[in-house]
């Protein structure tokens, strides 16, 4: 093995110095680091402190069952789910009972992106990456205004934070959204059975006076399946965006120099869409899920784009309807949800798959040129590509399941993908993809 640097990394060495003023600082919840300690690091002309914050909700003392007071935290969560297992757990965040289908997402970074995407709605995310919370929270990493998850499952939360974006804890972050986490739990084992049995309902609880049973009559009753979920995430009036990628993480340097108007239909929809969007050059119009076809034809865009969002695709006819009447007159592109209404739009069906698709990681290929993209996802759900009418091709599969990952209708101008061309969080091989529907709407305009 190597040896160790002479120098240990500075985030390793604010672990260990965190570690050591846990007692001395029990009362306070955040430490600035010494410029000594901290290895203060000169950039340019940039200089850099690093703040480590202690995460609180490892500080908090227990009282156990015997009545005597623990200077660490006990287990006072369970995460009951719908086949009888019953996992103890240490809660950080909100405490409460809520239910919510698991799922596990194996995506590295980016656990805010996650907690703010919308289409999360009803759902507990069970993150497989065992360290979290060490990059704390930060205003610009926000994929919408809320957090409309169940909860967050993980295995380990981080005992400070260690990053110069870092505004907040995660654990202060999920109490003022209210919103519930729970860590010290076999998240490996809760995965393994997820893609075993496929996923489940489960409630999460830090209420002691409910029995496991109680608790597993709750998640046996809840369903998702046929439940509209969009309308609980979607704007309530029209509005118009026009932020972009950020110059400091912008990596796309050629910029549109025309200007297209998009009419987003918001299910659900993520900013870094908007965002990427806005980079390409376009200017874009929110509507809300219901808003009527018509009035979003009246305004002669350039182009449609569907969103992303919750739940199950088949719940929301009104949706499909919508799509029905835009699709064939404008250009279109349908991400996620939108991808799936698309299918169903043209007389396609979804079907529920056993666990389906979480994560930064999956691999996806173009049938057109056969290159291969590692995508960023998140559905339950999929287009059954055999029940597609003729004139709709499969344009990319999953190449984990060969499951569809993307249609093309040509004569209808219409495009759609089943993960997230926008990543955040992700890689950023599918950026490409807003590229082809600014040609898309190009060629409308010839
Ligand atoms: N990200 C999304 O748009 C999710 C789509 C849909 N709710 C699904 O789970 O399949």
């Amino acid at each position: 093995m190597a040896a160790p640097p002479a120098t240990a990394p500075a985030t390793a060495r604010c672990l260990s110095v965190a570690k050591s003023c846990w007692a001395a600082e029990r009362s306070s919840s955040s430490f600035v680091l010494s410029a000594p300690a901290t290895g203060l690091r000169q950039s340019g002309s940039r200089v850099f402190s690093i703040r480590a914050k202690v995460a609180t909700g490892l500080q908090r003392a227990c009282i156990a069952d015997d009545g005597a007071e623990r200077p660490w935290k006990l287990s006072d969560a369970r995460l009951v789910l719908e086949d009888g297992s019953v996992w103890t757990a240490k809660s950080f965040g909100a405490s409460g009972t809520q239910v919510g289908e698991v799922v596990f997402n194996t995506s590295l970074t980016g656990y805010q992106e996650i907690l703010t995407d919308p289409s999360y709605a009803g759902q507990f995310v069970l993150m497989t990456n065992p360290h979290i919370g060490n990059t704390g929270v930060n205003p610009d990493d926000e994929e919408s205004n809320q957090c409309f998850l169940g909860g967050l499952i993980i295995r380990n939360l981080s005992i400070c934070t260690s990053n110069w974006r870092c505004k907040e804890t995660l654990e202060k972050y999920l109490i003022k959204r209210n919103i519930m986490g729970i860590y010290d739990v076999d998240t490996r084992a809760i995965t393994r059975r997820l893609r075993e049995d496929g996923s489940l309902i489960g409630v999460l609880s830090t209420d002691q006076s409910l029995t496991d049973n109680e608790l597993l009559e709750m998640a046996q009753k809840w369903k998702i399946v046929g439940v509209d979920l969009i309308s609980g995430v979607t704007c309530d009036a029209p509005y118009e965006w026009s932020d972009k990628t950020d110059s400091e993480w912008e990596f796309k340097r050629d910029p549109s120099s025309e200007t297209f108007h998009v009419v987003a239909y918001d299910f659900g929809i993520k900013h870094n869409i908007l965002r990427r969007l806005t980079s390409y050059g376009c200017k874009i119009t929110v509507v809300p899920a219901n808003w009527p076809a018509s009035e979003v034809l009246n305004l002669k865009p350039n182009g449609v784009l569907f969103s992303n969002g919750p739940g199950d695709p088949a719940a929301v006819p009104y949706a499909v309807k919508t799509v029905q009447e835009i699709i064939g007159k404008v250009p279109v592109f349908g991400i996620c949800m939108g991808h799936q209404l698309i299918g169903q739009a043209l007389g396609g069906k979804t079907f529920k798959m056993k666990f389906g698709h979480h994560g930064g990681n999956h691999p996806v290929c173009d049938l057109r040129s056969g290159r291969v993209d590692i995508s960023a996802q998140n559905h339950n759900y999929a287009v059954d590509p055999e029940s597609l009418p003729e004139g709709a091709k499969v344009t990319h599969v999953n190449l984990n399941d060969n499951s569809c990952a993307g249609l093309q209708y040509s004569k209808m101008k219409l495009m759609s993908l089943q993960y997230h061309p926008e990543s955040s969080p992700g890689p950023h091989d599918s950026d490409t993809a807003f590229g082809e529907f600014i040609e898309l709407m190009k060629s409308n305009r010839l």
